[in-house]
């Protein structure tokens, strides 16, 4: 059975829960490659937000529960790899659009699998609409929530996801 044209897949899964919340640190809002071209890359598929429009929106979702964002974008692996295992130590939570890394990169999905804190995988479009090498992600199996065919709405809702899972939570518990 095929996904609908917009899929939303959220779970709750036992990782996240059972995980350390640290709710005081920033949600790590990370953008893999072309993202910073967000506004002028095929604006047919992408839409026409930019990739600071993207962090706008996530700050405002963040803000409306009184948490932060910290917004990192890179066309390199290896970065993208450095920044996670940074968020270990101290970000609450990983909304994360791979790119086209989401199709190929085994080392970005151990990097994720390390974390303990919710991670959403987001993606503008519907990648299980378009080519068949993008219907399959490395990186979905280790994430929590799954979002992709919402446009950027799909970062707001992955930050408000983070933001109400956690809510009352409030310090760290192991
Ligand atoms: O770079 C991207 C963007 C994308 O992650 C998205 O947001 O829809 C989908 C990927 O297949 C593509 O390589």
């Amino acid at each position: 059975m095929g996904f609908p044209p917009a899929v939303l897949r959220l779970s709750g899964s036992p990782r996240a829960s059972v995980s350390r919340m640290a709710t005081a640190g920033p949600i790590l809002v990370l953008n893999g490659p072309n993202l910073n071209l967000l506004g002028q890359r095929q604006p047919e598929v992408y839409g026409p937000a930019t990739l600071d429009d993207v962090v706008a929106l996530c700050r405002e979702a963040a803000a409306g529960y009184g948490r932060e964002i910290d917004a990192r974008q890179s066309n390199h692996e290896g970065v993208l790899i450095d920044w996670i295992h940074e968020a270990r130590e101290g970000a609450s939570g990983v909304v994360i659009n791979p790119g086209g890394y989401s199709h190929t990169s085994v080392a970005l999905r151990d990097a994720l699998a390390t974390l303990g804190v919710p991670v959403v995988e987001v993606h503008v479009s519907n990648i299980h609409g378009r080519e068949v090498f993008r219907h399959r992600s490395l990186v979905s199996p280790v994430a929590d929530g799954v979002i992709c065919g919402l446009g950027v709405d799909g970062y707001r809702a992955a930050v408000d996801w983070i933001c109400r899972r956690q809510r009352g939570s409030g310090s760290v518990a192991e």
